[in-house]
This record gives structure tokens, C-alpha cells and sequence, in this order.
């Protein structure tokens, strides 16, 4: 297994005598997504101010390609571009002028680079447009360009679909998902709304009072291929019997309804059983459990504001 980009150990953050962040571990992969979760007020903004440099650290410490942010400042976070507020731009000047003008601020940024950033988040059409008249998208990917420019290994977005409409943050997936390909770059990218980000995660973590309560690979099948399934059936206590006799299906609920939940591709190896223990099939409603589904029971609470 490749080396993490980004290591986070032990952090801790007090404000005052509020304790904000504690025990925060977890680490980022080359070239992947990772979805840093929580309802408002949880710590994602505390937690990314402390991986780039923006506020102290009270305990741990954050490592970005072997290098401590605390002891190794200049070098931990020239492998870091980060949206964390939002991006300062001129309205005045074109997107391409906004992007010289970053550039002249960094060493060795070369024209060739930004047309390669500006292409890699789709903004060739609309670089010599004044950003004043760009859209709230096209803001954002202009500040994902800008904060490419240097090459970093890790692209730190703190809620970069808040205030898009459906199509941008459509869009932002897109995009996203294919820098961390093309760019082999690692994204973290937060935010309060799991079906904003979900599938442009391959892992998220979520985090709930200051702690990681959870992480979770998207990539693993296991986890996408289960399904809750409502039964109607006739007579129901003998079809709760066979199904009690069946491996790999969980009786969730007996009472109002029949519910179970079962492998997607078991699904027609069950109806098949009900009826030749002459049971009637009277409806089989599937509802896939979404990460959203896993997310609100890991969380004990509805974020969906
Ligand atoms: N400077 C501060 N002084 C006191 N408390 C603070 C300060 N900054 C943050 N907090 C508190 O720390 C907690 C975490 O805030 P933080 O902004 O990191 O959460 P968040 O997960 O990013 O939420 P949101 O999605 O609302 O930005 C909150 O309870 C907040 O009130």
C-alpha cells in the first residue's frame, strides 16, 4: 500500500474551555475522495483550519507527505491548496487575469500550467469572460484551478456544493472526480449533506461532537448491494417461519409489516422459495439502504436541514 498523503493523529483542538476537536485519527489515500461529513457545528471547518495551517493546533498533529504541519510548515503546506473561505476573486478581471495574477504570487507557475488547470475544471470557454459574470459554479471552479496551480498532492474543499443549484453541483462532482484521476491528487471535501457529496467519494468519514464516529469505503460492494425489502404476503406467520429458516436474510420487523433485509441478487432466490412453500406473493418492495439510510442511524439524528 502506498504512503498516506495526509496523516492525522491524535488531533485535539480546545477553544477557550470548549473542547472542539478530540482524538481525530484518520488518514488520506493517494488520488481519492475523501467525504468529511457531520451536521453543522460538528468540527469540519475547525478540523480543515488545523490541517492547513489557519489555526494552532492544541494536541497531535497533521502530516501531509511526511511532513508535520507544526514543525514543518513551509513544506507541509506547499502539498496543500485549500478553498477554505471563499476564494478571493476579482469580479473586474477575466478568470485567465485572476489566475496570472495568483500566479505571479507562487514561484515557477508557468501559462502552460494554468491552461492546464483552467481545462481541468472546464473553464476554457469562459476564461476571458470577466468573473463578475461567472456563476456561483464557475466561481468555485476558478478557485479549484487556483488552488491546483502549484500542483499539490492534497485539494482540501470546505463545502464546495453550499449555495449550488442541482446542475453545479452536478458539475462540481464531475469535476472533482476528475482531477483526483487526472491530477492523481488527493480531495477532501466536506460537508453537511452526504447525497451532495456521496458519489464523488470513494471513502467518507463522519464526524459528530469533535469525533470521527465512522469511516467508510463506498468501493466495497458489501456495502451498496443490500436491501430492505417490505412483503406482502399470505399467510405471513408461515412465511415468517421459512424465512427465519433462510441464511443470509435478517428479519428486521414482524408486526405492521413484513420487512426484511437481504443481498439484492437474493432477491428472486426468495420469491421463489415463498411460493413453492405455497405462500402468496402479494408485493415485494425493495428500497435500497442508502449511505444516507446508515448515515442518519450512525449519527442518531436527522442533518437534513
Ligand atoms: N472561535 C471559536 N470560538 C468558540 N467556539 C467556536 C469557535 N470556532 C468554532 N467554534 C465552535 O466549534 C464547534 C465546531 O465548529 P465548526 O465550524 O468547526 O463546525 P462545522 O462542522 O464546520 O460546522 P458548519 O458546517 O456549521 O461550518 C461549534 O460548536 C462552534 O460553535
Amino acid at each position: 500500500m502506498s504512503e498516506s498523503t495526509m496523516k492525522i493523529i491524535d488531533l485535539h483542538k480546545d477553544i477557550g474551555r470548549k473542547q472542539i476537536i478530540r482524538n481525530l485519527n484518520f488518514e488520506i489515500r493517494p488520488g481519492e475522495v475523501f467525504g468529511f461529513i457531520g451536521p453543522n457545528g460538528a468540527g469540519k471547518t475547525t478540523t480543515i483550519r488545523m490541517m492547513v495551517g489557519l489555526i494552532g493546533i492544541t494536541k497531535g498533529d497533521v502530516v501531509i507527505k511526511g511532513h508535520s504541519i507544526k514543525k514543518e510548515y513551509r513544506k507541509a503546506i506547499s502539498e496543500v491548496g485549500a478553498i477554505v473561505e471563499n476564494p478571493e476573486m476579482y469580479p473586474f478581471m477575466t478568470g485567465w487575469q485572476n489566475l496570472k495574477h495568483f500566479a505571479r504570487m507562487s514561484n515557477g507557475i508557468t501559462d502552460e500550467r494554468i491552461k492546464e488547470v483552467i481545462q481541468l475544471v472546464g473553464l476554457d470557454n469562459a476564461i476571458g469572460t470577466k468573473v463578475g459574470k461567472y456563476s456561483l459554479g464557475m466561481r468555485q471552479r476558478l478557485g479549484i484551478a487556483q488552488a491546483l496551480l502549484h500542483s499539490p498532492s492534497v485539494l482540501i474543499l470546505d463545502e464546495p456544493t453550499n449555495g449550488l443549484d442541482p446542475a453545479g453541483i452536478r458539475e462540481i462532482r464531475r469535476y472533482i472526480r476528475r482531477l483526483a484521476v487526472e491530477e492523481n491528487v488527493s480531495v477532501i471535501v466536506s460537508s453537511h449533506l452526504l447525497s451532495e457529496i456521496e458519489l464523488m467519494c470513494d471513502r467518507i468519514g463522519i464526524i459528530k461532537n469533535g469525533k470521527l464516529i465512522a469511516t467508510n469505503d463506498l468501493n466495497e460492494e458489501s456495502d451498496t448491494d443490500t436491501s430492505i425489502v417490505n412483503l406482502d404476503v399470505n399467510p405471513k406467520e408461515e412465511a415468517i417461519e421459512v424465512l427465519r429458516t433462510m441464511p443470509d436474510i435478517e428479519v428486521l420487523e414482524t408486526a405492521d409489516r413484513l420487512q426484511i433485509r437481504l443481498k439484492r441478487d437474493d432477491i428472486p432466490h426468495l420469491v421463489t422459495t415463498l411460493v413453492h412453500r405455497d405462500i402468496e406473493v402479494y408485493g415485494v418492495n425493495v428500497t435500497q439502504t442508502t449511505l444516507e439510510d446508515r448515515f442518519l442511524e450512525m449519527i442518531g439524528e436527522n442533518v437534513i436541514d
